[in-house]
């Protein structure tokens, strides 16, 4: 049955053309990772439509790739000030924005979400989208925890379909977690990476796990400092401080956290101990969720462990 399955998915992509050119990519979500997403896209020369369903987040958004942008303007041309300005505007001008998916589907060579970690959410965004996007169109998530799987069964199109897990922030960080399931068609998975690479990553081939290979290492040693800190063995900042001078890290776990957001943490660990109950290092904590259900979601919301003044 699943041979079957293969070997019709495997002749529908041939039937649709091998592994077309990626030049407009529509990035669904404007949060955290939709806006870096978008943003590295553009400034590889796609041009990039982003969506959200809260207009304010568009707005919000485009002021924080324009910040980035700046940054990454102001070392690029260093000695060139005038070509930074014009490199800045001209990546602004390839994103527009959108608040319809459906209609920002339209266009699209390649999808990918990043929207709230959620299943049904994620389920009922995709069906959407498969219905209203053209037959070539690849589509991926950024999904941190969920299975790829799961949330490709909302489509008809799971030979072009796959994962694009990106970091945080996407700027600056080099790498790209591709995932495929097993549908997935060498030509989606080429374009994928093809993808990854074009917009400046380094690219990691992963299979359809929690996680996949950074997360399933990254998390329990987050969630396990956060009941160090419960247990009452060390403060926060501590914890920190003792993880970036005698481990190397950049942040601290803490941190890194709140930099991921709480809520992010809360939605991976929920899922994962519901699928694995018996997966001790995949347990959420009473702190981290009486923290989420106080709007205590870390940076983005100004308070997490630390307090941020609010941008
Ligand atoms: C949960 C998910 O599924 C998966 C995840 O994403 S897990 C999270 C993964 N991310 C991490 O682990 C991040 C760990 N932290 C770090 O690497 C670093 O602390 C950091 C890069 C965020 C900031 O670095 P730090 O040196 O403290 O700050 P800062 O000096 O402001 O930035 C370093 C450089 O990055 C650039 N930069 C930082 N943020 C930027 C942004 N948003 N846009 C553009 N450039 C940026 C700065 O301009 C600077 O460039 P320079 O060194 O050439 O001058
Ligand atoms: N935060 C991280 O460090 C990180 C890193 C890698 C991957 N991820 C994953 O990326 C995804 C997004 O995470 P984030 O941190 O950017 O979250 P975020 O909360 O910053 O942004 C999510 C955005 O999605 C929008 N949204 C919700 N439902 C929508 C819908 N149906 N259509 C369009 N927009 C919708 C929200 O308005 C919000 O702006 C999640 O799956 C998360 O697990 C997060």
């Amino acid at each position: 049955m699943a041979f079957a399955a293969n070997v019709l998915a495997r002749s529908f992509s041939t039937s649709v053309g091998r592994q077309a050119a990626i030049k407009h990519v529509t990035v669904i979500g404007g949060g955290l990772m939709g806006s870096g997403i978008a943003q590295v896209a553009a400034q590889s020369g796609h041009n990039v439509t982003m969506v959200d369903v809260s207009e304010e987040v568009l707005k919000k958004s485009q002021a924080n790739i324009e910040k980035s942008l700046m940054r990454v303007a102001k070392k690029k041309f260093a000695d060139k000030p005038e070509e930074g300005q014009t490199f800045t505007k001209e990546v602004l001008s390839r994103i527009s924005v959108n608040s319809d998916p459906a209609q920002a589907a339209k266009s699209a060579d390649l999808v990918v979400e990043a929207i709230v970690e959620n299943i049904d959410i994620k389920q009922k965004l995709f069906k959407t989208l498969d219905e209203n996007a053209p037959q070539h169109t690849i589509f991926a998530s950024n999904t941190s925890s969920l299975p790829i799987k799961d949330i490709a069964k909302a489509t008809q199109r799971l030979d072009r379909f796959g994962g694009l897990h990106f970091f945080n922030p996407v700027p600056v960080m080099k790498l790209v977690e591709v995932i495929r399931i097993p549908e997935t068609s060498d030509d989606t998975f080429k374009s994928l990476v093809a993808f990854g690479q074009a917009v400046g990553k380094t690219t990691v081939e992963c299979k359809d796990t929690p996680g996949f290979v950074v997360n399933r290492l990254l998390v329990p040693y987050m969630a396990e400092a956060i009941r160090m800190l419960e247990r009452g063995d060390a403060t926060a900042k501590d914890i920190d401080v003792a993880m970036k001078l005698g481990a190397g890290y950049p942040m601290g776990p803490f941190e890194l956290s709140d930099y991921v957001g709480l809520d992010t943490m809360k939605f991976i660990l929920d899922g994962w101990s519901e699928n694995f109950p018996d997966q001790p290092l995949f347990k959420s904590s009473p702190l981290l969720d009486k923290m989420v259900e106080n709007g205590k979601l870390g940076m983005k919301s100004g308070e997490g462990f630390y307090t941020y003044n609010k941008k």
